[in-house]
């Protein structure tokens, strides 16, 4: 076996079971919203809670926009990744054909937050999926929707997947 055919083996194998409650394993070692090993990395750690996925999650100075918030576009890496685990319990790969956010207040950075994601339909190949960003008091600082349209883990060694080191 190749190391790029060993690397997408790897993921084909986290598309099991999890038990409801469990640590969802990161996408790969690399990847920008929960790779352990990426140093501009969000380093999400996310659970399944039921149907839905949940994390806790905080931002930090690397991920600042304006001075305290929190840049609009490392918010969205973090749902769109989010979103990823969600596919473990859908139980195949799918690729983000349409993500939209609604910034409904700022997100400071060092505040912890509440994600919590889930799938709201499905229709053939397309996944709609919708996610929400609270604060500790309860406040809901951003929401998402989102269609992930479904494919084979073939795609991602057709994009090249195979030159990140795992
Ligand atoms: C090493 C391995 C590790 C890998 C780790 C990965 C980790 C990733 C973890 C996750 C990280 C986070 C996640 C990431 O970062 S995923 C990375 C970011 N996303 C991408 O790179 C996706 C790029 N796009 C594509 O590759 C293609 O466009 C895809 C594959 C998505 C579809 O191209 P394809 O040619 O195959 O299909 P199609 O165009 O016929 O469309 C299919 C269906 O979808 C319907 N449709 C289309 N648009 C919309 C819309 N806006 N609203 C509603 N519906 C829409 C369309 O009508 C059709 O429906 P129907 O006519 O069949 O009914």
């Amino acid at each position: 076996m190749t190391d790029a055919e060993a690397l997408l083996a790897t993921w084909e194998q986290k598309f099991r079971p999890h038990p409801d409650g469990a640590d969802l394993p990161a996408h790969h070692n690399h990847c920008l919203g929960c790779g352990p090993d990426n140093p501009h990395g969000h380093r999400l750690q996310a659970r399944r809670h039921g149907d839905s996925v949940v994390a806790s999650h905080s931002f930090d100075g690397r991920h600042v926009g304006a001075p305290g918030i929190v840049h609009g576009g490392a918010v969205a890496t973090v749902i769109d990744d989010l979103y990823g685990f969600l596919l473990y319990l859908v139980g195949t790969p799918a690729v983000t054909r349409r993500l939209t956010v609604d910034y409904l207040a700022p997100v400071l950075i060092g505040t912890t937050y509440r994600l919590e994601g889930s799938v709201t339909s499905r229709e053939g190949r397309k996944l709609f999926v919708a996610a929400s960003l609270t604060a500790s008091d309860g406040r809901s600082v951003a929401t998402s929707t989102a269609v992930f349209v479904t494919v084979g883990v073939d795609h991602f060694g057709r994009c090249g997947a195979p030159s990140v080191d795992d």
